[in-house]
């Protein structure tokens, strides 16, 4: 049974306080750190800043998302930064399963992420077979705060059916109101930036969505 993984997102608006951001994080029961490198340059968290935060907080596990084309470019950078997981777009490569393995040759786990005008399909058996963790975008990458994309949920279920002991991913637009939807549909590694950035007591939202995580997981995990 996948464990239940709350992966803050950190965005541009923390830079200045990254490092105690991401420790105070830790500290509320948060497990990894989602680190967003996106096509939108002033939003953009790039290799030093991910070495700048990997030495501040040693031994954080840095979730990379690299919302970028081209991919296969940054592997070694982001390695070289301290990076854990490197997720790459679908619709950015032609060939997702040499750059796994190049993912994998540098340490890190590889994940692979869909849009979310991109259907569950494109993630083909071998892919994920091959793929750590399958990420289902819940908003349009690009920024935090956006309203969560309900029809995006199906996807989860669809790739939680075919890989039942991979790591599943959501991300965008999720907090206590849409937890419940992500996690009964097999999510249970879960993104959120506003709902635990902007929540008054962040410790408690990470215990919330990680509790409804592993009480989906139980049940789902029961059926089989
Ligand atoms: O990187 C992205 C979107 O591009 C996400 O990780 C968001 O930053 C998540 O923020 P919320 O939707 O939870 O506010």
């Amino acid at each position: 049974m996948p464990s239940a993984i709350i992966s803050p997102s950190v965005l541009a608006s923390d830079f200045g306080q990254l490092t105690a951001e991401c420790k105070r994080m830790l500290r509320g029961g948060a497990q990894w750190l989602h680190m967003g490198k996106h096509f939108v340059p002033n939003i953009t968290l790039g290799a030093p800043i991910l070495a700048s935060v990997s030495k501040g907080v040693p031994g954080i596990f840095m979730d990379c998302h690299m919302m970028v084309s081209h991919p296969e470019k940054w592997v070694n950078d982001v390695a070289d930064a301290g990076g854990s997981l490197y997720c790459f777009h679908i619709e950015a490569t032609s060939d997702p399963v040499p750059l796994i393995q190049s993912i994998h040759e540098r340490n890190m786990k590889a994940g692979v992420a869909i849009s979310p005008d991109t259907p569950s399909t494109a993630i083909s058996d071998e892919v994920g077979e091959h793929a750590d963790m399958l990420l289902v975008m819940t908003v349009y990458p690009g920024r935090g705060g956006q309203k969560f994309i309900e029809r995006c949920v199906p996807k989860v279920a669809e790739l939680r059916a075919r890989f039942p002991d991979k790591d599943i991913e959501v991300d965008g637009g999720v907090g206590p109101k849409t937890i419940d939807a992500c996690a009964q549909a097999g999510s249970n590694v879960i993104v959120a930036g506003t709902a635990i950035f902007g929540a008054d007591k962040p410790e408690e939202v990470i215990a919330t969505l990680k509790s409804a995580v592993d009480t989906a997981q139980a049940k789902i995990f029961a059926k089989h």
